[in-house]
């Protein structure tokens, strides 16, 4: 059977052999087009409230890296924005290309966030103004991965698992990582990195509030998708924030030392843990901007 991962033998064009909701109405990731989204006065601000104590452990699960947090109680939570009820913080976890790819899932007029450095490549700074239209002005870009927080909706369902089955039951804020100086709050995780290179691995990781890794300005859009990895289930508002943080090229070649294979088996490494941009299915795209 398919275990599935980013090879060539096993990645995303074959997911729908196993998981035939691949191929579904509300897939992720999406590329973005700002001109086409539509401006909702009724969205309010996203208002994270984390609690550092909540971080517990840093794992390595073969397809990603991530840092577990303790969600039996409303300790870190997502309100705001375009979420009706509190969804409480589960885990964060990051996406990544080989040097020669992008890394970040979602794109943003197209652009992939491809990896040149920046000033190679002309990005469009996107400001939404408040009363909705788009201005574009060129900017110098290149992000090569994705910061994903995954929160679930623990005003209507009782754990992770059951809420990842219902349609507003996930809510992942996506932060994209902008190739420039090194990032000394991603540093408390990329110096982790050499104690969970293998499959399975875990380490203790505590005291850790993961706003620390988010821009100054919380603008983004929101759309209705899915997890971008399989089970792929159609259950996450997306809320993906125009700003990006910086990582340094060093700090990024840390996440592409890890593997994907666990310790005793030949060493296989994970250089790239993306899903290309879904179809859109008609779906519409809202912008927030403060
Ligand atoms: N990539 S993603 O944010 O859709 C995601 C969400 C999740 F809950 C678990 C995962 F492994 C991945
Ligand atoms: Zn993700």
């Amino acid at each position: 059977t398919l275990h599935w991962g980013y090879d060539e033998h096993n990645g995303p064009s074959h997911w729908k052999e196993v998981f035939p909701v691949a191929n579904g109405d509300r897939q992720s990731p999406i590329d973005i087009k700002t001109t086409e989204a539509k401006y909702d006065p009724s969205l309010r601000p996203i208002s994270p409230n984390y609690d550092p104590t909540s971080a517990k452990v840093i794992l390595n699960n073969g397809h990603s890296t991530s840092v577990e947090f303790d969600d039996a109680e409303n300790k870190s939570v997502l309100i705001g924005g375009p979420l009706a009820g509190t969804y409480r913080l589960r885990q964060i976890h990051f996406h990544w290309g080989s040097s020669d790819d992008a890394g970040s899932e979602h794109a943003v007029d197209g652009m992939k966030y491809a990896a040149e450095e920046p000033g190679e490549m002309e990005c469009k700074e996107l400001i939404v103004t408040s009363h909705g239209e788009t201005k574009v002005s060129s900017t110098s870009c290149g992000a090569q991965e994705v910061l994903h927080v995954v929160h679930w909706n623990a005003d209507r369902y009782s754990s992770f698992v059951e809420a990842a089955r219902q349609p507003d039951g996930l809510a992942v804020m996506a932060v994209f990582l902008k190739i420039g100086e090194c990032n000394p709050q991603l540093k408390k995780i990329t110096d982790r990195l050499d104690a969970i290179r293998a499959k399975g691995k875990r380490a203790l990781f505590t005291n850790f509030d993961p706003s620390c890794l988010l821009p100054r300005s919380l603008d983004y859009w929101t759309y209705f998708g899915s997890l971008t990895v399989p089970p792929l289930l159609e259950s996450v508002v997306w809320i993906v924030l125009r700003e990006p943080i910086s990582v340094c090229s060093e700090q990024l070649a840390k996440f592409r030392s890890l593997l994907c294979t666990g310790e005793g088996e030949a060493a296989c490494y994970l250089l790239r843990n993306y899903r290309p941009p879904q179809p859109l299915k008609g779906r519409e795209i809202n912008p927030v901007v403060w």
